[in-house]
């Protein structure tokens, strides 16, 4: 995903959240100076090929870990590496911004899995705290803001559409989703409003890849994109 694609993206998602860029590349740059000297993975370290599981932490997650099972990888957003790994699925990606799980993230770091650390303007404290408690080898500094090396952005907003679109830069060949509510009634206010941009992005990479998530079946025609068309 080059910037210039996701900018526009990006900016309707700072209008609507009301956050600040600025912010956001502030925390990208401290992401980046907490990862100081190590080596940390890029996207093209990471390479994926067939099935990818993206894990979402919905409710059903627990009733669809057959469809992790039997993919080639599986990536976990967040709070979804936890009932993976309780049920004995291997993870081989987490995605996370750090607001629910770093013991999880520090673990799966100190395997040398990758954890894909995201950088925004309200989880400063987080990254400050935990990234320098995580073997750094394996963690992936992304941010939703421009990338500066060694920080990335491969596109996506939520942990777990942002590991759709990390699984994509990775070279995933088809991409499967449990664990995905959509319409959770047992979600905030906030977090709804996320899940909604959660799909008008799996929405849009969808369309990128010329694939259909059956997550979307049902769903398309409601979607909107209201960074305008393209
Ligand atoms: N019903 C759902 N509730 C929560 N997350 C969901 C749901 N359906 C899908 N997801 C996806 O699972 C991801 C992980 O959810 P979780 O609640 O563990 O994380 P989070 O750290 O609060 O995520 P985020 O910070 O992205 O909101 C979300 O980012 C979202 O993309
Ligand atoms: N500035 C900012 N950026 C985000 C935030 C957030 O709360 N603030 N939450 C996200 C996923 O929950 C992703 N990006």
């Amino acid at each position: 995903m080059l910037f210039d694609e996701w900018e526009p993206v990006y900016e309707a998602i700072l209008d609507d959240f009301g956050y600040e860029r600025a912010a956001d590349e502030r925390a990208r740059d401290r992401l980046a100076a907490l990862v100081g000297d190590a080596d940390p993975p890029g996207v093209d370290d990471v390479r994926l090929s067939g099935s990818v599981a993206i894990c979402g932490a919905g409710p059903t997650l627990s009733d669809e870990l057959d469809v992790a099972r039997r993919a080639d990888s599986v990536i976990a957003a967040s709070t979804a590496a936890d009932v993976c790994l309780d049920a004995g699925i291997g993870v081989d990606c987490m995605v996370t911004d750090l607001d629910k799980n770093p013991d999880t993230a520090r673990a799966l770091s100190e395997s040398g899995i990758p954890v894909a650390a995201h950088a925004h303007g309200d989880n400063v404290p987080e990254l400050e705290r935990y990234v320098p408690t995580f073997v750094l080898d394996s963690v992936l500094p992304t941010t939703q803001a421009a990338p500066a090396p060694p920080v990335s952005n491969p596109g996506g907003f939520t942990d777990g559409d942002r590991a759709a679109f990390l699984a994509d830069a990775c070279g995933a060949d088809r991409l499967v989703f449990p664990g995905w509510s959509f319409d959770d009634p047992s979600v905030s206010a906030e977090k709804a409003r996320k899940l909604r941009w959660a799909e008008r992005l799996l929405h849009w990479l969808e369309e990128r890849r010329g694939e259909r998530f059956d997550v979307l079946d049902g769903r398309r025609d409601r979607i909107d994109r209201p960074w305008g068309a393209e």
